[in-house]
């Protein structure tokens, strides 16, 4: 969508996968859907380093509302769970110099049963402007699919319509393929800024690797609509829960890099691990998620557990990109695998050569030419992520 936002893909907190639609403040005050939650982890983002790599955006997902619309017919968020308000809400998160998302639904309901935008469209974005929301995720149960292709694009000019700049999220395609229909990417790329291909991620490597088999089995049809302000949307970052290895979470947030996805945190900021956060707040691997050409990566090689994929970056010269490469190891068999390969197999062929580094691990190649043979040990599901930038500098040094 060409609404001047998510140049590169969002970065931010989204509550869903970690704090689900816990509603019992009475009894778990600390993890229900809250006024406070959501303040407490825009607190930490800013306290804690996240905001500073590039984390801005702090999104509210399902069971923030009231089981009724106002008198007038208005979204109202709970009284008890948001007593001061959405547009108190906003402000709070906007005075420590981030942005606010909320979620809805195209339906009678969204997906946990509170009040769809159904028939509210109007209402409902004049609703999200007037308290000053930044972005929206617009779900999609209870509806039929086949009424989305009308129903995205008219929630999309209401918000437009407002005058507002919003981010608009969108669950289109996904409840389309669910449908069995095919979606129509021209469209939801014109109307949406990110949009969720597949599956809800779970708190799992087993749901991690389904979304990784779906983006790779599915890339050429994928990756093309890819670019400044529209990008496929392969759901949340699950680092520093519960279902992750640590090697599971470096390679969740390699590939979601090499992937241009959306880095939307989904977890408990209050209690993370040390080295979990180390991975979200990677700044080398964030510069590929946030690299400023929009070229979203590809799977280029899958073979007995090895996969590489890489995504072409910054910088450029004549028609030779820079690369992201990782390889990822999906075996379990114990030991870490031995890849070793030169970067013209990987498709690199500048005759000026490629600086060469780990974007994890303190190790420097230096610079390597296309027939250099690279040797990488992958841990069991682990990855190796390097930075291949083209060796520019004897062509632009000035003391020649
Ligand atoms: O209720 C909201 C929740 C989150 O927003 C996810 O990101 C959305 O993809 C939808 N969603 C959930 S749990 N959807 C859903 C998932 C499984 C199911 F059987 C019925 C509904």
């Amino acid at each position: 969508l060409e609404n001047g936002l998510a140049r590169t893909p969002p970065m931010g907190w989204l509550a869903w996968e970690r704090f689900r639609c816990n509603t019992d403040c009475k009894n778990d005050p600390d993890n229900c859907i809250s006024d406070r939650l959501f303040r407490t982890m825009a607190d930490i983002v800013v306290a804690e380093g996240y905001a500073e790599v590039g984390y801005e955006y702090i999104n509210i997902d399902d069971c923030w509302l009231e089981k009724d619309r106002s008198v007038s017919g208005q979204l109202m968020p709970d009284r008890q769970r948001f007593p001061y308000g959405m547009k108190n809400l906003a402000n709070y998160i906007h005075s420590k110099g981030l942005k606010f998302g909320i979620y809805q639904d195209f339906g009678n309901y969204t997906c946990a049963g509170y009040p769809g935008i159904l028939g509210y469209s109007e209402t409902d974005a004049l609703t999200f402007a007037s308290w000053d929301v930044d972005y929206v995720k617009l779900d999609g149960c209870y509806s039929h699919p086949s009424e989305m292709d009308r129903g995205y694009p008219e929630f999309g000019f209401y918000l437009n319509q407002t005058g507002r700049p919003m981010i608009y999220s969108c669950s289109w395609p996904v409840y389309q393929i669910y449908a069995g229909m095919q979606p129509n990417y021209t469209a939801i790329r014109d109307y949406c800024n990110l949009w969720r291909n597949f599956d809800d991620i779970q708190d799992s490597w087993n749901s991690l690797e389904t979304i990784i088999d779906y983006y790779g089995n599915n890339q050429d049809a994928i990756v093309p609509n890819a670019g400044p302000g529209h990008w496929n949307d392969p759901d949340m970052l699950i680092i520093g829960n519960f279902g992750l290895s640590y090697e599971q979470s470096k390679t969740q947030m390699a590939l979601w890099a090499i992937l241009a996805a959306p880095l939307l945190m989904s977890v408990d900021l209050r209690t993370i691990r040390p080295e979990y956060k180390a991975i979200l707040q990677n700044r080398k691997i964030i510069a590929v998620d946030q690299d400023p050409l929009g070229i979203q990566g590809r799977r280029i090689y899958k073979h007995k557990g090895i996969e590489i994929w890489a995504r072409p970056i910054t910088p450029i010269y004549q028609n030779y990109y820079s690369y992201a490469i990782a390889f990822v190891n999906r075996r379990t068999d114990g030991t870490p695998s031995d890849v070793s390969v030169t970067l013209k197999e990987l498709g690199l062929q500048y005759p000026g050569g490629y600086n060469v580094e780990d974007l994890y691990e303190d190790v420097n190649y230096g610079i390597l030419t296309s027939q250099t043979k690279i040797k990488v040990k992958v841990n069991p599901s682990g990855v190796v992520i390097l930075r291949c930038d083209l060796h520019l500098e004897d062509i632009f040094s000035t003391n020649q």
